[in-house]
């Protein structure tokens, strides 16, 4: 802190021990604050970061320590928990698992998780329940999607599948969905029951994926991997070096798990609630289906053609940013004109306040067009390049967009082929931070079969 404010970096003073947690809504672009005891340098001015990050390698950042400390249980020792070359191992042994034939290949197990949230919601309508909390039954399916396509697990009731799932879902209810004080001290103790639970769910959830992949050991002759993210992270690249431990593998099972389901799961019911607010769009986009596949299946060599459904995604992403924020740490001193961030410093990065800042979108920044996307495909029309940033930034950017890209298209198109949706009287709008920005009330629909 010493050396942020002797750089020249300053910030409100903050209080023993809550920091400047309630202070964290302002309109500033650049200053530390305090989290708990722990300081941050808070960044949402584009070409700050531009210049902070320009010539540092995604190795070269650090994860910061009190979030890594408090995340174990759901992160384990995966991708985003390492860092250096740890970090390039994982990364490299990741990356082709994500390639768009890989992808294609699991497109097609994404169809039936989805049908049968689908056929439940015209189930729910015949028996004279229109109104349908979309959050709720997306994020379980797009669990079930997760659990599929990232580990080939089948998900009934009572099978590993749902187990790990149930205990997954429990995890992160008790790190993220309570009062948690991240950065305040001792706060771990302030709420010793559920660090413990959190600590003891952790526990049983590397349980369950070790004896997964354990079986996967014993029944793979080491020819040709199974096709889903485990299967291809366990063939590794075949490089020396180059391969993952078991505990490394459980650590990225479960990181996708938390990185992708969720996710998804809020740009998804995020979208049916701005399609139900602007009915416009929601025909735009189903005409758009029917033209591309009729009223018969998804022709998945196609889905790259369903343009305004992907201006819609970005949209969404851009207003309410699944992903709100990001984290790096300093791992050595880095030069921004003439500041100095010190190695070792924090770095707070708020994606969705740079997202809602009118200096680099307009006076229309808070409304909803998709069609900012027509012109200029990968910015929408923002002022900096570095303004728009739903994946993150860097070497460290995303690793599963288009695995995301294409979900979101799956999932989508399969809903507007049956049903359309329009805003329900008990919705009650509250976007909320909770790890991810998230309804804080549900997102109760209503839903019409077509
Ligand atoms: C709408 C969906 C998603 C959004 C908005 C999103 C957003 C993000 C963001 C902002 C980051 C941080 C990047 C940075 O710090 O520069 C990130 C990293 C990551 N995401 Fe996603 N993500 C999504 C879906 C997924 C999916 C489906 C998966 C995997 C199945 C995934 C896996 C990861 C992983 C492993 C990282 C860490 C990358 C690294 O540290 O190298 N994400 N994501």
């Amino acid at each position: 802190y010493r050396k942020l404010k002797k750089n020249g970096f300053v910030g409100p003073i903050p209080s023993f021990p809550m920091g400047n947690i309630r202070e964290m809504t302002n309109n500033r672009k650049l200053f530390i604050y305090w989290l708990g005891a722990e300081p941050f340098l808070y960044v949402a001015d584009p070409e700050f970061l531009r210049k902070m990050s320009s010539g540092v390698v995604g190795k070269s950042w650090g994860i910061v320590k009190v979030f890594k400390n408090n995340r174990e249980p759901m992160f384990g020792s995966g991708m985003v928990m390492v860092e250096g070359d740890d970090w390039v191992r994982h990364r490299h042994v990741i990356t082709p698992a994500f390639s768009p034939s890989h992808l294609k290949a699991m497109a097609s197990l994404m169809v039936e998780p989805a049908t049968n949230m689908l056929d439940k919601w015209a189930t729910l309508i015949n028996s004279g329940k229109p109104e349908i909390d979309v959050e709720r039954e997306i994020t379980t399916t797009m669990g079930e999607i997760t659990a599929v396509t990232s580990f080939g697990l089948s998900y009934r009731d009572g099978s590993s599948g749902s187990r790990l799932f149930e205990k997954l879902q429990a995890v992160q209810d008790t790190l993220f969905n309570s009062n948690r004080y991240e950065g305040v001290p001792f706060s771990k103790w302030m709420c010793p029951k559920k660090t413990l639970e959190a600590k003891r769910l952790g526990k049983e959830i590397d349980q369950l994926l070790i004896s997964i992949i354990d079986a996967r050991k014993s029944c793979w002759d080491g020819s040709s991997p199974r096709n889903d993210l485990l299967g291809l992270m366990m063939n590794g690249d075949g490089q020396a070096g180059m391969s993952l431990s078991t505990t490394e593998l459980v650590g990225e099972c479960k990181t996708f798990f938390f990185s992708g389901y969720e996710t998804t799961a809020l740009a998804l019911s995020w979208t049916l609630l701005l399609l139900a607010m602007y009915p416009d769009w929601q025909n735009q986009l189903r005409d758009e289906v029917r033209q591309l596949f009729g009223d018969g299946q998804i022709n998945f060599e196609k889905l790259t053609d369903l343009i305004k459904m992907e201006w819609v995604l970005k949209e969404v992403l851009r207003l309410y940013s699944p992903a709100p924020n990001t984290q790096r740490q300093a791992r050595e001193d880095i030069k921004v004109d003439d500041l100095v961030i010190p190695n070792g410093t924090n770095i707070w990065i708020d994606i969705v306040s740079m997202h809602h800042d009118p200096t680099l979108w307009g006076d229309d920044v808070n409304d909803f067009r998709p069609d900012r996307f027509k012109d200029d495909n990968l910015y929408g029309g923002c002022k900096h390049k570095m303004g728009y940033l739903p994946f993150g930034f860097g070497g460290k950017m995303c690793i599963g967009r288009n695995l995301t890209l294409m979900e979101y298209k799956v999932v989508l198109t399969l809903m507007l082929t049956r049903f359309s949706f329009s805003l329900s009287p008990s919705y009650r709008h509250s976007p909320a931070f909770m790890f991810s920005l998230r309804p804080k009330y549900g997102l109760p629909l209503l839903v019409e079969r077509l």
